[in-house]
């Protein structure tokens, strides 16, 4: 593993199981799969002896985990398996609603493109989806036109994004496209055909055809008429861009260029032998193969360069912000032009930019002739670090200086610096709202792996694959909504009126919410809005993620109905208190349809439990629903759209708990170390399947006490007295609330901070429904014998 080693010693009769988790505490790292030397994975309850023989070998496989960037207001999560997750406030409500916020919906992402304000995501299938708007302009013209072409969309291989538009390439070479394209449908259809690459700019696109020749489309001025140059335009093998237009390199050496800002009639002699092109915000320069360098376009960009020309020899690399240029020459030294907020000017660190092995930029925010700032770092070979720019953004490094030794990597927002150590730490300068003050999170910044940029924030791979991420954004949008309140409190005007005989009297309870929340709400959103934030789950399951304590999203159920309301209770377990999941009446019923059917309730035993159990342990009366009735169908409907977990639910169950009963503090997954004696439960648990999930909601209470605790968390140990919830994150069971709580990690790994109690009642009567999800469909799992550990 990366170099470590680490001797084990195991009987033979211990299981796979053991092997992986005795070699991930010795090195440190999440393993996923153990494969044999005949590449067969072997299952987790398998024996040493079984499974290897006398010399042999096993291989133990370590999941790679990776981060997708996201643009300004949006971020992306891969899953472990390839399939991702998208999220932020806005976003979430559009993905959750089509039922494809899962990672089930959208595996084998092959790749995600982001426009200005939404995703396209390229399936494993060849088709695609889209997902994500600022606007609510935006989305219905741009779902609209979704709509409409989506079963063109077919075979896809490259998805390329304008701020406003998309346009997607076919296996065929034919493109379909969607968003504001212009109205040139026709001619479009016409002309795109054997594509085999399209560079996007701000408002149009280019594409190249197999032949060479290039289509272009969109923003008329910006690039997307290239009527001026097309016959300049055959053997076309790279096209570059600024923001509004575009340059376009031929196999000859020559570059074409049209659209804004871009007139390159002054320098087209000197065009030839070009190797590569880079681009400012709205300029192009242009690395010919002896070394020197071309520019043009944009303001006073040229001029700045005629300045430094003498000096742009044996160039080796061009690096650009949105308005200045750096080169590295082959002796390690720097040459910049350009403006000075952006990092055209290094003079005052001239004399430390030696040996430079690569170059950084923080491009700065900047639209043509707007105000703006941007810098440049250099990494030297001795793995120091020099910067320069302007300072907020990342220009002036002193604050850090210190500690930027041995730096491996540099990564850039728009505006901050994060460079990534040979230890394993991570320096972040710039703006704070653009990643540069990690401070927050600085603590957990150790061993890590690797660092990625979005544009306004940053995310960190670990060792042992945790995501640590941060950008002054996530802080705003934490302020902003506060740290909630965990424990929920109970009104006890409501609690009187819940008597459990005048179930018909029970007033449907409204929420009284002042204005003040609803402001607060608008705010929450537009903090979100301006949000970068890279989220990553492992393991292929949805799971909502927490994001932080008190954090509050709404789930649309479809079409008219009621949006439930989830608020992150604990951030570890994963728990959510959800509002407005059922109403009065379905509550009265399922009691109703309950009553008759309650027994004792059990509990699977342990293979060294006794056949009778422990009677204090589960004290409460249950019953299994049928699953035909329509009303229990219905809401087990509605749990599997709010919880994404299709085909996957237990039968409901309704519990009540009289005064003295409860549930001791146990969790809902199925540890196989308990079930070694008990092949038929051991037989569903292969390959990681086990309680995903567990929602339970209340239907009535009159009870003192009967909370819903969790003795673990926010990092807890397990509780010593099963029963003593006093000190626990408790959740009331107040009627109309329900609660959401995950018993396994995304990777089907137990997550033993699930652990949770049904608080002793002391007086009264609660009456719960409990729904149980596994995160795997197996018809067995349905059956109600298998019952609650
Ligand atoms: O009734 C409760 O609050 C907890 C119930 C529970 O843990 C369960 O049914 O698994
Ligand atoms: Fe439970």
């Amino acid at each position: 593993m990366s170099g470590r080693t680490a001797d084990l010693e195991l009987p033979p009769d211990a299981s796979v199981a053991e092997l992986r988790r005795r070699a991930q505490e010795a090195l440190g790292v999440n393993l996923s799969s153990v494969v044999s030397s005949t590449g067969v994975i072997l299952q987790d309850q398998g024996t040493l002896a079984e499974a290897v023989e006398d010399g042999g070998s096993v291989t133990v496989h370590k999941r790679a985990k990776s981060l997708a960037a996201a643009s300004i207001a949006q971020f992306v999560a891969i899953c472990g398996n390839g399939s991702v997750e998208s999220y932020n406030a806005h976003v979430a409500a559009f993905v959750e609603k089509r039922g494809w916020g899962s990672c089930q919906g959208l595996t084998n992402v092959q790749c995600v493109q982001a426009s200005h304000s939404s995703f396209a995501a390229i399936l494993g299938d060849g088709s695609v989806e889209v997902w994500g708007w600022l606007s609510d302009v935006d989305k219905g013209e741009m779902q609209l036109q979704f709509q409409q072409v989506k079963e063109q969309l077919q075979n896809v291989v490259q998805i390329q994004a304008t701020c406003r538009a998309f346009a997607a390439i076919k296996s065929d070479g034919s493109v379909v496209t969607w968003g504001q394209t212009g109205e040139e449908r026709t001619r479009l259809q016409h002309d795109l055909k054997d594509v085999s690459q399209i560079q996007a700019n701000h408002t149009a696109f280019a594409a190249i055809r197999k032949d060479g020749s290039v289509v272009t489309w969109g923003e008329a001025e910006n690039g997307g008429n290239s009527a001026m140059v097309q016959q300049k335009l055959f053997r076309v093998h790279q096209i570059q861009a600024t923001f509004h237009a575009f340059a376009a390199l031929r196999e000859d050496g020559h570059v074409v260029s049209w659209g804004d800002l871009c007139d390159d009639s002054m320098v087209q002699e000197q065009l030839t032998d070009v190797r590569q092109i880079q681009a400012s915000s709205d300029a192009f320069a242009a690395l010919k193969g002896d070394g020197t360098v071309v520019v043009w376009g944009g303001e006073g960009m040229e001029d700045a360069w005629d300045e430094v020309q003498d000096e742009l020899t044996q160039v080796r690399q061009i690096q650009a912000t949105a308005d200045a240029f750096a080169v590295i020459r082959e002796d390690g030294s720097v040459v910049t032009w350009g403006s000075s907020d952006f990092g055209g000017d290094s003079s005052h660190v001239q004399a430390h930019l030696k040996n430079v092995q690569c170059i950084q930029a923080a491009v700065g925010e900047s639209f043509v002739g707007g105000e703006g700032s941007g810098a440049f770092a250099a990494l030297l070979k001795d793995g120091s670090v020099v910067t320069w720019g302007d300072d907020g953004c990342g220009g002036d490094s002193s604050r850090v200086q210190e500690q930027l030794v041995h730096v491996e990597h540099i990564q850039a927002t728009l505006c901050a610096f994060a460079a990534l150590r040979e230890d394993g730490a991570v320096v972040t300068w710039g703006h704070p709202e653009y990643g540069g003050d990690s401070s927050r999170v600085q603590e957990h910044l150790r061993h890590v792996r690797h660092i990625q940029a979005s544009e306004k924030a940053f995310a960190a791979i670990l060792d042992d694959e945790t995501v640590v991420t941060w950008g002054s954004d996530l802080d705003d949008l934490r302020e902003e909504e506060g740290e909630e309140e965990v424990m929920l409190e109970e009104s006890p005007e409501e609690e009187q009126l819940d008597d459990d005989e005048d179930w018909m009297d029970e007033p449907e309870e409204e929420e009284e919410e002042g204005e003040g929340q609803e402001e607060e709400e608008v705010q929450t959103a537009e903090a979100a809005s301006r949000a970068s934030l890279l989220l990553l789950f492992e393991g292929g399951e949805f799971l909502y993620p927490a994001v932080h304590l008190g954090f509050r999203r709404s789930v649309a159920l479809g079409l008219g109905a009621q949006a439930v309301e989830l608020r992150t209770l604990s951030l570890r377990p994963v728990v959510f208190s959800v509002e407005g999941f059922a109403d009065g009446s379905e509550r009265r019923a399922l009691k109703k349809l309950a009553k008759p059917l309650l027994k004792k309730s059990e509990v699977r035993q342990f293979d060294n439990h006794p056949a009778d159990g422990d009677q204090s342990f589960r004290s409460s009366w249950s019953a299994f629903l049928p699953a035909e009735d329509p009303l229990v169908r219905l809401i087990m409907n509605r749990s599997q759209l709010l919880t994404k977990v299709a085909g996957r639910v237990e039968n409901l169950q309704v519990m009540r708990y009289r005064p003295g009963q409860q549930y001791q503090a146990h969790w809902d997954f199925f540890d196989p170390e308990y079930f070694k004696k008990q092949p038929e439960v051991l037989g569903r648990l292969t390959h990681r399947r086990n309680r995903l999930l567990t929602m339970l909601f209340y239907l009535a209470s009159s009870a003192e006490g009967g909370q819903t605790a969790f003795p673990m968390a926010y990092g807890a140990p397990r509780p010593a007295d099963p029963e003593d919830c006093s000190s626990w994150l408790q959740v009331p069971a107040k009627r109309g609330k329900a609660v959401l709580f995950y018993n396994l990690h995304a990777d089907g790994r137990l997550d033993r901070a699930s652990n949770h109690a049904g608080c002793k009642v002391q007086a009264g009567e609660k009456w719960s429904a409990n729904i149980w999800a596994w995160n795997s469909k197996n018809q067995e799992i349905m059956d109600p014998d298998l019952d609650e550990l």
